[in-house]
C-alpha cells in the first residue's frame, strides 16, 4: 500500500464514485497494482448472486422497478412528456439493467471527438481499448479473445420471424450485413452482437470486471447501498466525498489520497458536480449552491437516441424464449453523402406497447416490432438540479424534436419500417399494424403519433463533455480532468462530446479503460 492505510480505512488511493458500467473498470484495472487502493461507493445494492438482474432475458423486468432511478422528463414541447428515464441503480449500473446489444463506435464517431479537441482519442488510439476488454467470438484479426467482456454474435436459429425480416430487408435494398468488423455499416441489417456468455448471464462491468476479484483485492473496497451527497474539497482540490450510509442516517466521508473518479452516469454526475459547486454559476446560485468553478457545460449537451414504435400482430407464433427479445438490427442512411447511418431501427420479438397502450393503441401479446431511432440526433437538452438537496430528482429536458432534422430521420423511419414489412418475406408474419395503425399515413400524422409516443433508446450522454483546453462548454479536458480544480475526474456515458452513433455500452466500458490508462499515466 502507498501508505499507513488499510483497504479498510476511511483513506483511499482512489476514491470512484458511482460503481457503474465505466466506474467498475476503472476500479478493476487501478487495482492490478496491489500497491493502489480504490474504493467504489456504489448507491444500489450487490448484483452477486441476483438471477433478476444477472439474467439477461429478464432485462425488461426491471424498468421502473426498485433497481431503476426512474427519472421522468420534463414536459416536452414536441416530445413525449410521459416518457421514463431508466437508469440502473444497482452495482454495474446500466451495464447491469440493459439488453447487452455490444458495438464498437464507428472510427468516425471517435475521430470526430478527437478532432474537436479531445488529443489522444482517435480511433486509432482507442480501437485496441476495445480489443483489451472484449473476448469476441468473430472471426477475423480485428477483434479481442482474452479481455474480460465477453461477447457473442447470435444467429437467430430459434426465430423464423427474425430470419424473415432479414430476407425483407434485402429485399427492400438493404444487405444481411456482419457488424463490429472495424468498418462502418451505413446500410444494412443482421442480428446483434450481445455481451452475455453462453448461459446468457450479462456480461456487466460487474459481472466481467469485478466479481473475479472482489473479497479478493484486499486494495480493493467496494461499498453498496451507498449514495455520495456532495464531494469534499480543500481549496480547489477535491479530496474525497460525503456520502449517505445504508443507514439513511449518517453521513460519512471517505477520502482519496490522489483522485476522486466520479463516475454516476450522464444524469448523476451532472447532478452530483453542481450539488458540489461545479457548474453554471447563475444556476447553483438559484439554488443557493455555494460556487466553486463557474462552468457552464455542467449539464448542458444532454444527447440522446429517440426512439418510436412500429409494431405488427403476428400470424404465426413468435418465439417464447430469447437471450434479450431484441436480436437484430438494421441501419440505414436516409439521405445521400452520409459516412455513417442516421437511421437504426431495433427488431423486437416481442409487443412493446410501454408508450402506445396509454393512448388507446390495440395491443397484443403475439406481436412484433420495429423501432427506429435517430442516431445522430440534433435536438439538444439539459440536466439541472431540482433544488439543493441531494434525495431530489434533477430535471431531466431532452427537448426531443426540437430539432427539425430528428422529425425527419424519424418520418422517414417510420415509413421505411412499413416497406420492409410489405416485402414478400414478411407476408407470412405481418398481420395487422396496430401502432400506429393503417389510418396513419401523411408525414404530420406520423409526426403527431411519434410525439405522443416516442420513447428512447436509453442512451442519455455528453452532459459533462471534454474537450480543448479553451473550449468552455467543456468541463473536462481531454485527460478527463475536471477544469478549474484537481485531483478530480469524470469517467461515465457524460463525457462524450457527441453520443456514438450505435448503443454506447460498450463504449462507456472503453471509456473506463481510458481513464485508468489516463490515471496510471499521470500517477507516474
Ligand atoms: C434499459 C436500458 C437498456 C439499454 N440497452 C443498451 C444496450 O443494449 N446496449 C448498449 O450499448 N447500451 C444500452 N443502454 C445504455 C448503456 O447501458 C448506458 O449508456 C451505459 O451503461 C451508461 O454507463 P455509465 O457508466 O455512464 O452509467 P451507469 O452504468 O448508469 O453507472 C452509474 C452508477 O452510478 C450510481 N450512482 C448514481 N448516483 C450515485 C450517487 N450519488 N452515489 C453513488 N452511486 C451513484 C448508479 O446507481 C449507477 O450504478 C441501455 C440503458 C438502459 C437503461
Amino acid at each position: 500500500m502507498s501508505s499507513d492505510a488499510t483497504a479498510s480505512a476511511e483513506v483511499f488511493d482512489y476514491v470512484v464514485v458511482g460503481g457503474g458500467t465505466a466506474g467498475n473498470v476503472v476500479a478493476a484495472r487501478l487495482t492490478e497494482d496491489p500497491d493502489v487502493t480504490v474504493c467504489v461507493l456504489e448507491a444500489g445494492p450487490s448484483d452477486v448472486g441476483d438471477d433478476n438482474v444477472l439474467q439477461l432475458d429478464r432485462w425488461m423486468g426491471l424498468l421502473e422497478s426498485g433497481y431503476d432511478w426512474d427519472y421522468p422528463v420534463e414536459p416536452q414541447s414536441s416530445g413525449n412528456s410521459f416518457m421514463r428515464h431508466a437508469r440502473a441503480k444497482v452495482l454495474g449500473g446500466c451495464s447491469s439493467h440493459n439488453s447487452c446489444i455490444a458495438f464498437w463506435a464507428p472510427a468516425e464517431d471517435l475521430d470526430a471527438w478527437a478532432a474537436g479537441g479531445c488529443t489522444g482519442w482517435t480511433a486509432e488510439e482507442l480501437f485496441p481499448l476495445y480489443r483489451r476488454l472484449e473476448n469476441n467470438d468473430a472471426p477475423g484479426d480485428h477483434h479481442g479473445r482474452s479481455g474480460p467482456v465477453k461477447l457473442r454474435t447470435l444467429k437467430g436459429a430459434d426465430d423464423p420471424c427474425g430470419n424473415a425480416l432479414l430476407e425483407a430487408c434485402a429485399q427492400a435494398g438493404i444487405p444481411t450485413t456482419p457488424f463490429n468488423t472495424g468498418k462502418t455499416v451505413i446500410r444494412g441489417a443482421n442480428w446483434f452482437q450481445i455481451n452475455s456468455d453462453e448461459n446468457n448471464v450479462r456480461q456487466s462491468s460487474s459481472v466481467a470486471y469485478l466479481h473475479p476479484i472482489m473479497g479478493k483485492r484486499p486494495n480493493l473496497e467496494v461499498r453498496t447501498g451507498v449514495r455520495a451527497k456532495r464531494l469534499v474539497f480543500e481549496g480547489k482540490r477535491c479530496v474525497g466525498t460525503e456520502y449517505l450510509d445504508p443507514d439513511q442516517i449518517h453521513t460519512r466521508t471517505v477520502r482519496a489520497r490522489r483522485e476522486v473518479v466520479v463516475s454516476c452516469g450522464s444524469i448523476d454526475t451532472p447532478k452530483l458536480l453542481m450539488l458540489s459547486g461545479i457548474g453554471p454559476a447563475t444556476h447553483l446560485r438559484e439554488h443557493g449552491v455555494d460556487v466553486l468553478v463557474d462552468s457552464p457545460g455542467v449539464g448542458e449537451n444532454l444527447q440522446d437516441h429517440p426512439e418510436g414504435v412500429i409494431m405488427w400482430e403476428a400470424k404465426q407464433p413468435m418465439p417464447t424464449r430469447s437471450s434479450q427479445w431484441w436480436e437484430a438490427g438494421i441501419f440505414y442512411d436516409t439521405e445521400p453523402g452520409l459516412d455513417r447511418p442516421d437511421l437504426m431501427f431495433h427488431y423486437g420479438q416481442v409487443p412493446f406497447d410501454m408508450n402506445t397502450a396509454r393512448h388507446g393503441y390495440p395491443t397484443t401479446d403475439n406481436a412484433f416490432c420495429l423501432t427506429p431511432n435517430v442516431t445522430r440526433a440534433r435536438s439538444k437538452g439539459t440536466v439541472r438540479l431540482r433544488t439543493r438537496d441531494f434525495r431530489d430528482k434533477p430535471m431531466v429536458d431532452p427537448r426531443y424534436f426540437t430539432d427539425e432534422h430528428d422529425a425527419r430521420v424519424m418520418t422517414y423511419g417510420l415509413k421505411l419500417a412499413r416497406r420492409i414489412a410489405e416485402q414478400p418475406a414478411l407476408s407470412g408474419w405481418a398481420g395487422a399494424e396496430l401502432a400506429p395503425g393503417p389510418d396513419v399515413r401523411t408525414d404530420d400524422e406520423l409526426l403527431d403519433y411519434i410525439h405522443n409516443t416516442h420513447n428512447t433508446v436509453y442512451h442519455p450522454a455528453c452532459t459533462v463533455k471534454m474537450g480543448a483546453d479553451d473550449d468552455v462548454f467543456a468541463p473536462l479536458d481531454a485527460r478527463l480532468r475536471v477544469k478549474g480544480v484537481e485531483g478530480l475526474r469524470v469517467a461515465d456515458g457524460s463525457v462524450m462530446p457527441d453520443l456514438v452513433t450505435v448503443n454506447p455500452c460498450i463504449t462507456t466500458m472503453m471509456i473506463g479503460e481510458k481513464c485508468s490508462d489516463l490515471l496510471k499515466g499521470d500517477a507516474r
